[in-house]
């Protein structure tokens, strides 16, 4: 997704210098509870949020709601105009290559030197001329990964990206991940259900429930980040309490 309209202006004087300010956000469907309640949040430029919350604590109507997927009926978002949104399946179209899926909509003669550029960067050179449904589970995920950095997006927002690949895929998509953000410095959306993948990846952890901010935690840890810090303990305690999840 590129060249979205900002969805709305309307920074808080506070947030003046972020990148993605959201305020006052309520969301309904038809007669129902608010989704999101009111929601504040900001993100500054290159910073890298992670939003945990159980399901149907709102993640991905937020989330939509940033990428200009739904309508902003109370309240205000504003971000860059440059975002792209990687979701859980790689949603690539099946009868186009590799490469062509990776530069979709875009123009000019140097498209497949770009498609080509990004896809080695994310690991996936040699299967470039491939078509998608020849490609693994994590092959895709590189793929759409490769899709959405391609646009130069100053907001990338991952929505479970990792959720439906196997332990060990989704380790080394958590690196991929992490290295990426560190030569890009896009600011970053992670919703995940995973509390250590917000702490291996993130600057921030969000918590969310019923559509308001239950926590919001730095996430102080040098990279690359190990399980054997001790504040990784602390703080994934402090985020599976406000999850309501008792550890071991
Ligand atoms: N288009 C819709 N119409 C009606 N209700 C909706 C719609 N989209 C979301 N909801 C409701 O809004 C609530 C929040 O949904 P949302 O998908 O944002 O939660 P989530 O935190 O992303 O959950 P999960 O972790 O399961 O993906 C849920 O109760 C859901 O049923």
């Amino acid at each position: 997704m590129n060249a979205v309209a900002p969805v709305a202006q309307g920074a808080v004087a506070a947030s003046r210098d972020a990148a993605v300010v959201v305020h006052g956000l309520t969301r309904r469907f038809g007669d129902g509870p608010a989704v999101l309640d009111r929601l504040d949040l900001a993100i500054a430029p290159g910073e890298f949020v992670a939003l945990l919350g159980h399901s149907g604590s709102g993640k991905s109507t937020l989330l939509r709601t940033l990428a200009g997927l739904d309508p902003v009926t109370e309240g205000s978002v504003a971000r860059p105009r440059e975002v792209s949104v990687v979701f859980q399946e790689s949603r690539l179209l099946p009868w186009k290559r590799v490469w062509q899926n990776t530069v979709l909509g875009q123009d000019g003669a140097d498209r497949r030197d770009r498609a080509v550029a990004v896809l080695e960067e994310v690991g996936l050179g040699h299967r470039i001329d491939a078509w998608p449904l020849t490609l693994s589970g994590g092959e895709a995920q590189r793929a759409a990964l490769a899709r959405a950095l391609v646009r130069e997006p100053a907001f990338l927002m991952l929505d479970e990206p990792f959720a439906a690949l196997d332990a060990l895929t989704r380790l080394k998509m958590q690196q991929l991940v992490s290295d990426l953000w560190t030569r890009h410095r896009c600011s970053v959306l992670l919703v995940t259900h995973d509390v250590d993948e917000a702490l291996l990846l993130a600057d921030r952890a969000v918590v969310l429930e019923r559509g308001r901010i239950r926590t919001d935690v730095p996430i102080p840890m040098d990279r690359p980040r190990r399980h054997a810090d001790p504040r990784f303990e602390h703080l994934r305690s402090v985020l599976l309490e406000s999850l309501g999840v008792h550890d071991g």
